[in-house]
C-alpha cells in the first residue's frame, strides 16, 4: 500500500514560554520518556552559558555567520530575543518531518507566529509559570544569568505572556512531574489518532487483519 505524502510526515510542535518558566527542563524530561521525539537545535548569537554544549544545546555562531545564513535563506524562522539572534535551520527540519519524525521547536512567540504562517498544520504549546514570584525564583535559582539579565527577562516575560492565547495548548508548570506528564500527553494523544496509528502500527494491523 502506498502512503499519501501527507500521512507519511511527522508532526511539528512549537513550544514557547517566558524565559525561566521551565520549558527546557520539561522537554528534557519528556524526551527521556519519548526518545523518538526530535528537538530542533537552534542557531544563536548569544553567549554560551556554563555547562552548555555547542551543537547540543545550541549551535553558537557569530553575528556575521548568522547573518550569512539568513541571507542564504537557511532559516525557517528567526527572531531577535533579549538582544541576540536565534533561528531554526530549515533543511534539518524538513528532512526530519519528511522521514516521519515528530519534531519540537523550542522558540519564542515571534518565531511561533512565523512557523504557524508557513506551516499551519503545526501544533503549538504555551507553558506558563504558576506566578511572577516563582518565575523570578526560577531565573535566580538557575544561577546562570546576571541580575541585569534577570530583570530584563522578567520585563520581557510580561510581553511574552500576552501571546499565550495564540497557541493550541496551555500547560501550567507548577508541580514539575504533573506538568511534564501533561506535556507528554499532548504528544501521545496526537500519535494515537487513527491516521497516525495506521502508519505507526501498520504491521500489527495487517497481521491482525490477516
Ligand atoms: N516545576 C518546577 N518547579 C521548580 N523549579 C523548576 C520547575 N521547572 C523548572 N524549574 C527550574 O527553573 C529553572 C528554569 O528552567 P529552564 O531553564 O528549563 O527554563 P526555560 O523556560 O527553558 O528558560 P530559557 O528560555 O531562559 O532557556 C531551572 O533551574 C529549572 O530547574
Ligand atoms: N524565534 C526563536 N526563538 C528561539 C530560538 N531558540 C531559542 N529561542 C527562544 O529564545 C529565548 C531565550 O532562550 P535562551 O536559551 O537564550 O534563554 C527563549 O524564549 C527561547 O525559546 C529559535 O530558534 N527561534
Amino acid at each position: 500500500m502506498t502512503q499519501s505524502k501527507n500521512t507519511a510526515k511527522g508532526t511539528l510542535y512549537v513550544v514557547s514560554a517566558p524565559s525561566g518558566a521551565g520549558k527546557t527542563s520539561l522537554l528534557k524530561a519528556v524526551l527521556e520518556r519519548m526518545p523518538d521525539l526530535k528537538l530542533s537545535i537552534s542557531h544563536t548569537t548569544r553567549q554560551q552559558r556554563p555547562g552548555e554544549v555547542d551543537g547540543s544545546d545550541y549551535h553558537f555562531v557569530t553575528v556575521e555567520a548568522f547573518k550569512q545564513m539568513l541571507d542564504e535563506g537557511s532559516f525557517l524562522e528567526h527572531a531577535e530575543v533579549f538582544g541576540n539572534y536565534y533561528g531554526t535551520s530549515k533543511i534539518w527540519l524538513e528532512q526530519q518531518l519528511q522521514q516521519g519524525h515528530d519534531v519540537i521547536l523550542e522558540i519564542d512567540w515571534q518565531g511561533a507566529r512565523q512557523v504557524r504562517k508557513l506551516m499551519p498544520e503545526c501544533r503549538s504549546i504555551f507553558i506558563l509559570p504558576p506566578s511572577q514570584q516563582e518565575l523570578l525564583n526560577r531565573l535566580t535559582g538557575r544561577g546562570q544569568d546576571s541580575e541585569e539579565v534577570i530583570q530584563s527577562r522578567m520585563a520581557a516575560a510580561n510581553q511574552e505572556i500576552t501571546h499565550y492565547d495564540e497557541y493550541d495548548y496551555l500547560v501550567i508548570n507548577d508541580e514539575f512531574e504533573e506538568a511534564s506528564h501533561q506535556l507528554a500527553s499532548i504528544f501521545t494523544a496526537r500519535r494515537l489518532r487513527l491516521q497516525s496509528q495506521k502508519i505507526r502500527q501498520a504491521a500489527l494491523i495487517n497481521d491482525l487483519l490477516g
